[in-house]
């Protein structure tokens, strides 16, 4: 392939020896047999009439940091559509997906996993990322025109995304006993929402290599799709890991770093990996909806007061943040926690 990048696709096709660098020598990279989390499953119809539904909202946020969202208003055929081209992206010759490859030192487009720092270990994961809204901010040359359906399904799930997310950020607030639109506003109208779509190959060694590195999300929330039948998603709680279970129909909405800094701390953004699979790949969609770099997001005034201390500083730009720190393996949240 000359210099091209290597994807894990082609390096797992080929059956060689897994290089050095994706190996976590810690040991710890299965723990296949984790136990289950008992996740809140939210129904979001009700979250405007409910106060047990909002009150199942505020627990799960508190606790695990993410919820499984049903009654989302996408039907679970669409859901399998999204999944579909997904899963015919990732199958169509090097030559077609070639053509959105990413730049070396850019996230944007069709890729192996970047390399941020040194010492970073890689994880076993090719992805597409693509930049949604803005809708000025779409680059559509690494759009994929294949399969065909590609570029009208990724527009109409953004198009229900964006409104679930909002929904989901106002049953947030009123949960809090907040304003409903308070995260809104702070988001601002220049909100972004980026799509990474994430192909596990199988790996022969799921013991030492993982799929994505331990990390909590940057975003204000993240709305997750994952793979019908393939699990591998695992959340961290007090230290320990467990296995994120699938409900086919359902979205697995989780806490962004920035929604932790707002809520002061109420709604917890959670540390989450991705396990390999020797006998099966996995496919999952990551949609990130991230505040307009430009907004200064801190903790909302009325959750400040003398039996909780203010816990975050005011950051803009987080996302910016969060590559810095990341690039030193430090965990990012370090840059706003003020230490009480
Ligand atoms: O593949 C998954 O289930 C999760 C991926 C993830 O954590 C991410 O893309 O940030
Ligand atoms: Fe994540």
């Amino acid at each position: 392939m000359g210099s091209l990048p290597r994807t894990v696709q082609d390096l797992a096709s080929k059956g060689e020896e897994i290089p050095e660098k994706f190996i976590h020598k810690d040991g710890d990279g299965g723990a296949p047999n984790a136990p289950i989390m008992d996740v809140p499953v939210v129904d979001i119809a009700l979250l405007g009439s409910s106060t047990e539904e909002l009150d199942k909202l505020r627990s799960a946020l508190n606790t695990w940091g993410c919820f499984q969202a049903i009654n989302h208003g996408m039907s679970p055929e669409f859901l399998n559509q999204v999944r579909g081209i997904t899963k015919e992206f990732f199958h169509l010759p090097f030559e077609e997906k070639q053509l959105y490859l990413r730049e070396e030192n850019d996230i944007e487009g069709y890729g192996n996993d970047m390399v941020l720092w040194e010492q970073q270990k890689l994880d076993w994961t090719d992805r597409l990322y693509l930049a949604i809204y803005p809708e000025d901010q779409r680059k559509l040359r690494f759009w994929p025109e294949k399969p065909e359906a590609f570029r009208s399904t990724l527009h109409e799930y953004s198009l229900k995304l964006k409104s679930i997310g909002v929904v989901v950020l106002k049953a947030m607030a009123r949960s809090l006993s907040l304003e409903e639109n308070c995260f809104v506003d702070q988001y601002g109208e220049r909100s972004k929402l980026h799509a990474r779509f994430n192909f596990y190959p199988k790996c022969p060694r799921p013991d030492l290599v993982l799929g994505t590195k331990p990390h909590a999300d940057g975003t204000g929330i993240t709305l997750l799709l994952q793979d019908e039948s393939v699990e591998g998603l695992q959340f961290m709680k007090a230290d320990k890991w467990y296995r994120a279970p699938i409900i086919p129909e359902a979205l697995l909405i989780n806490v962004g770093d920035q929604a932790e800094i707002s809520s002061n701390g109420m709604f917890k953004s959670p540390v989450h990996r991705v396990v390999t699979n020797a006998e099966r790949e996995r496919i999952s969609l990551a949609v990130f909806y991230v505040p307009d770099p430009e907004n200064d997001i801190e903790p909302f005034e009325e959750l400040i007061n003398e039996s909780r201390p203010r816990l975050y500083r005011k950051v803009k730009n987080y996302v910016d943040i969060y590559f810095q720190y990341y690039q030193k393996g430090r965990r990012p949240m370090e840059a706003a926690k003020i230490e009480v």
